[in-house]
């Protein structure tokens, strides 16, 4: 982990070039770390649709969060399915891209390689990487979510950041602390998205 930490800080920031007109943008990471939050900003500004990856985790899923248990690998991949099965569906008028934005933590490998192999149209990822501390601080002062704040270090747990080889190819990281605002997190994406959006 150390050592995927150190790759990452050395080239985080920008998506390769021919990714940046993925038509669906997979805003990857740990609870709690601002995916939902940048989801709804970029797909408010850009008109692009908005996928939560929560709201097709099954009723025992979630039961099971809930409780402070974490999930499987035997949990998660009929809730991937479930999710490529209704972004495959989906379609916008929109002409322009990124067309969809969709939240999903993808903590690990296997996920996110679930989701280039299924999805149907090109896919990048950007990855909000954020230290524990600071999930943890954000997961304790948010209110009405099923997620409880024990299940922060399960979370780091099961992570395996995105590869070198992975930024290569259609991962980019953005770097988010406590000091940045919605809005600072919204302008970065964008940068590194190429976007040009207020
Ligand atoms: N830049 C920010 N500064 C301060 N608080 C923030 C920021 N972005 C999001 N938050 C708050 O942090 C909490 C977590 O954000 P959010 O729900 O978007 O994360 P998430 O990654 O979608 O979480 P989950 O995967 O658990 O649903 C929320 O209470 C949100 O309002
Ligand atoms: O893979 C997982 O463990 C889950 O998707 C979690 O990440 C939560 O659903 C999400 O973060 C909501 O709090």
């Amino acid at each position: 982990m150390t050592e995927q930490l150190s790759t990452l800080a050395t080239s985080t920031g920008s998506l390769p070039r021919s990714l940046g007109a993925a038509v669906a943008v997979v805003i990857m990471g740990v609870s709690a770390s601002g995916k939902t939050t940048l989801a709804h900003a970029l797909a408010r500004q850009t008109g692009a649709l908005f996928i939560e990856a929560d709201d097709y985790h099954s009723t025992a899923n979630r039961a099971k969060m809930s409780a402070g248990i974490p999930l499987t690998d035997q949990d998660r991949w009929p809730w991937l399915y479930t999710l490529y099965a209704s972004s495959h569906h989906q379609e916008t008028t929109s002409i322009s891209t990124p067309r969809i934005f969709i939240t999903c933590s993808c903590l690990k490998r296997s996920y996110r390689d679930v989701l280039r192999s299924t999805l149907d149209y090109s896919v990048c990822f950007l990855y909000l990487r954020m230290s524990p501390e600071c999930a943890r601080v954000r997961i304790t002062r948010r209110t009405g979510h099923f997620m409880p704040a024990s299940m922060i270090d399960s979370q780091f747990a099961m992570l395996e950041e995105p590869t070198a080889e992975e930024q290569d190819m259609d991962v980019a990281a953005l770097e988010v602390d406590s000091t940045m605002s919605a809005a600072d997190v919204l302008a970065a994406a964008c940068t590194v998205l190429g976007l040009s959006v207020a």
